[in-house]
């Protein structure tokens, strides 16, 4: 009986031991693979499947060693999403430069926008400019606030089949009487730059899956991180929003690179005290202000998504964008934090930048 036991012992011993290695092994390789990035390269962010773990579980205390800091920071890192936006902005003029010079081919973007929301506006001519800047074509099919849902349909699938386009978007939210899921359905998934296609997302969340693309807030905060040397392996990550667009492809992303990750959501019961155990916390709750010095681990890495106009007579006009983190407050305790504006925002748009040029190379087969 006790030499079962004990043979059982070892045996549980070894496979530990044998996960040990493979966890290691596996994490030197990915430090390595971030330290070497080509000059065709773009992002910091690995191909999706390479970042694949072996699902065993067992005692990792010995494998992340892990440094909680616990008096409060007072020099917290700005992390300045803006040029680091125009950094990739520029490598990728260079690769469309080189994509038109060698093929004679540039990527062309397609944009539906639907109405004459303020905000939605901004963001559609900042894309339109940011692709003119990298050399992307584009176009823009504008419909009035009480269009039909068969015009989108119809202008859609005539992106769809265009050749010269190679990544659409339609820009969120639409009017209410639109079918956002079937009109996001009729995306193809070839040309799903926004990575919203249901089949996209289904890969993202998938293991040993790879999305053809990735939803590009998401993909600009993972970017932010890694670019920031953030370490994210084994860390408790936090998201605040399970939004379609941000909050729940994020938290599949940090899961990808082994965050241990939590959900907070508006129903969620005292979510202060969950957040405030993290060691990054990506808020994308849209509640000016709502994360408070007391809800951030000293030394925690704050990725702020929230963007809200709020009332200030004596901004230009009339109104100033806050996140949802109180970022003076932050300031004094978070190792590093993003500005609104300057932070996520702008690595949104390069983002989409990336996933575009990223389907004509695919197209093409060009590296
Ligand atoms: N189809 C999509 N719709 C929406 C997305 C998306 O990714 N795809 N995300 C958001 C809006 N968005 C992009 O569309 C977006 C938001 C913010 C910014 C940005 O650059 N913000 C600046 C401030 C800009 C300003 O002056 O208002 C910043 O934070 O510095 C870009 C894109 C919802 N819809």
């Amino acid at each position: 009986m006790y030499r079962k036991i004990l043979m059982r012992m070892r045996m549980r011993m070894r496979m530990m031991n044998a996960t040990r290695k493979v966890v290691v092994g596996w994490a030197k390789e990915y430090k390595r693979y971030l330290s070497t990035t080509t000059t065709n390269q773009i992002l910091l962010s690995p191909p999706l499947v390479s970042v694949d773990l072996p699902e065993i579980w067992g005692s990792t205390s010995t494998l992340y060693h892990h440094h909680p800091s616990q008096s409060p920071v007072s020099h917290a890192k700005i992390i300045n999403g803006k040029s680091i936006a125009e950094e990739i902005t520029s490598r990728v003029a260079s690769n469309v430069k080189r994509m038109k010079e060698s093929i004679g081919k540039v990527p062309g973007l397609a944009v539906i926008l639907v109405g004459q929301r303020r905000d939605s506006l901004t963001y559609v001519r900042n894309k339109i400019k940011a692709c003119e800047e990298a050399g992307i074509k584009s176009v823009v099919a504008e419909f009035p606030d009480s269009c039909a849902e068969e015009d989108i349909m119809t202008s859609l699938s005539k992106f769809n089949e265009d050749p010269s386009v190679h990544g659409i978007l339609v820009q969120l939210p639409l009017p209410e009487h639109l079918d956002e899921e079937k009109i996001l359905n009729l995306v193809s998934l070839e040309k799903d730059v926004d990575g919203f296609h249901p089949i996209n997302m289904g890969n993202l969340s998938m293991r040993g899956r790879e999305p053809l693309f990735v939803p590009c807030t998401p993909k600009g905060c993972l970017e932010l991180l890694l670019r920031s040397g953030v370490e994210i392996v084994g860390k408790k990550a936090v998201v605040i929003g399970r939004s379609n667009i941000v909050g729940l492809p994020i938290a599949l992303l940090l899961q990808r690179h082994h965050a241990t990750v939590t959900i907070v959501h508006a129903c969620t019961k005292n979510p202060e005290r969950i957040t405030c155990e993290a060691d990054i916390v990506v808020t994308a709750a849209g509640v000016p202000s709502l994360i408070r010095s007391s809800w951030l681990k000293p030394g925690a890495v704050v990725i702020d998504v929230g963007t809200c106009p709020v009332e200030d007579p004596s901004a230009e006009y009339g109104y100033r964008l806050v996140g949802d983190v109180c970022y003076e407050e932050a300031l004094s305790i978070v190792s590093a934090v993003t500005p609104v504006p300057g932070g996520v925002g702008p690595m949104t748009i390069a983002m989409l930048l990336c996933n575009t040029l990223d389907s004509a190379k695919r197209l093409y087969g060009f590296t």
